[in-house]
């Protein structure tokens, strides 16, 4: 499907984020690729998200179409695809022609870090929007990135058209920002962006529309169940399912968020990630098996799941 997402399409899938398998060359591997988006979209996900964990902060612009062109021809038409743009405003700016000439009807905007300023976020972000002609998926990667007011015009003009909340706290259940932010623009247009560690809060108590995920690349149908238990409000069963999933998303932020679920796809046996787009490196050999072991206990998940799943469509049960 590629017409813009609206809060109810996200509110049906879990957002894998895949990384982008590269050649020895730094080529896109356009097979890989597709074994991969076929794995997640075989586990019933279907919103891929191109953007940190693909590493696109450091594709250059030849490098991005190139990859975002192979990615489109590999995606199912029931999938719905959102690429990425930026993270500096030129850099932005000077994707917007490609994401159009591609087709692409969802586009967010990466976070810039420095320099910027909560106003001049929210206009920048309004260029983009005028100049992509459609509103743009907006990444919160830090606090006050951009008022919440603001943030509320930014979704009444279009500018904004869905908000992806990744501030990473020590304690998920105490975040102001996140308080403001839903309150200035509520749950529906928010999903919370940082993989599983948050998402008993964030799902389960906050209510949040989706999630976005970097192992469901590995554990699509796990995800995809993980998703409706806490929508169904199973916030038990839900939890004790999620354990394999923070466990690597805690070997992630030891290792590497990006390292790790790169060459995890590999170690998973999905696809041949091959080396990453500098400036981002390939995990030591000395890490492989701290991130096998993580690895290999998503795969398990994923296996109970997939078995959950074929037994429940067999009784005609759905898991809510
Ligand atoms: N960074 C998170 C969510 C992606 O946006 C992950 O990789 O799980």
């Amino acid at each position: 499907m590629r017409q813009p997402l609206a809060p109810a399409d996200y509110a049906s899938s879990v957002v894998a984020v895949p990384p982008i398998a590269l050649n020895a060359d730094h080529s896109v591997n356009a097979s890989a690729n597709e074994a991969i988006i076929k794995h997640i979209e075989a586990g019933g996900v279907n919103i891929l998200l191109y953007g940190g964990n693909a590493n696109l902060y450091h594709f250059g612009l030849d490098d991005y179409r190139a990859s975002m062109e192979a990615i489109k021809a590999s995606t199912a038409p029931t999938t719905h695809l959102i690429t990425s743009v930026g993270s500096d405003f030129g850099k932005a700016m000077a994707q917007v022609p490609i994401v159009r000439h591609l087709g692409f009807s969802n586009v967010m905007v990466l976070p810039t870090s420095f320099p910027a300023d909560p106003a001049g976020v929210a206009n920048g972000v309004r260029k983009l929007a005028a100049a992509f002609g459609s509103g743009l998926i907006l990444y919160l990667k830090r606090e006050n990135y951009v008022e919440p007011d603001e943030l509320a015009k930014l979704i009444s003009e279009k500018a904004v058209s869905f908000v992806k909340y990744a501030v990473e706290k020590s304690e998920a259940a105490d975040d102001p920002y996140l308080d403001a932010v839903l309150s200035a623009i509520g749950a529906e247009y928010l999903a919370s962006g940082m993989g599983e560690t948050p998402i008993h809060d964030h799902l389960g108590k906050r209510k949040l529309t989706t999630y976005t995920s970097g192992a469901v690349c590995i554990a699509p149908t796990a995800a995809s169940e993980l998703l409706e238990l806490y929508k169904s409000g199973r916030t038990a069963e839900a939890f004790e399912l999620s354990k394999p999933f923070l466990h690597f998303e805690k070997v992630r932020m030891m290792l590497g968020g990006l390292q790790v679920l790169h060459d995890g796809l590999r170690l998973s046996g999905v696809a041949d990630t091959g080396p990453l787009m500098p400036m981002v490196s390939n995990l030591p050999t000395d890490k492989l098996a701290r991130a096998s072991d993580a690895v290999e206990a998503l795969k398990s998940a994923e296996e109970q799941a997939v078995s959950r799943s074929l037994a429940n469509r067999r009784r005609g049960v759905h898991v809510s």
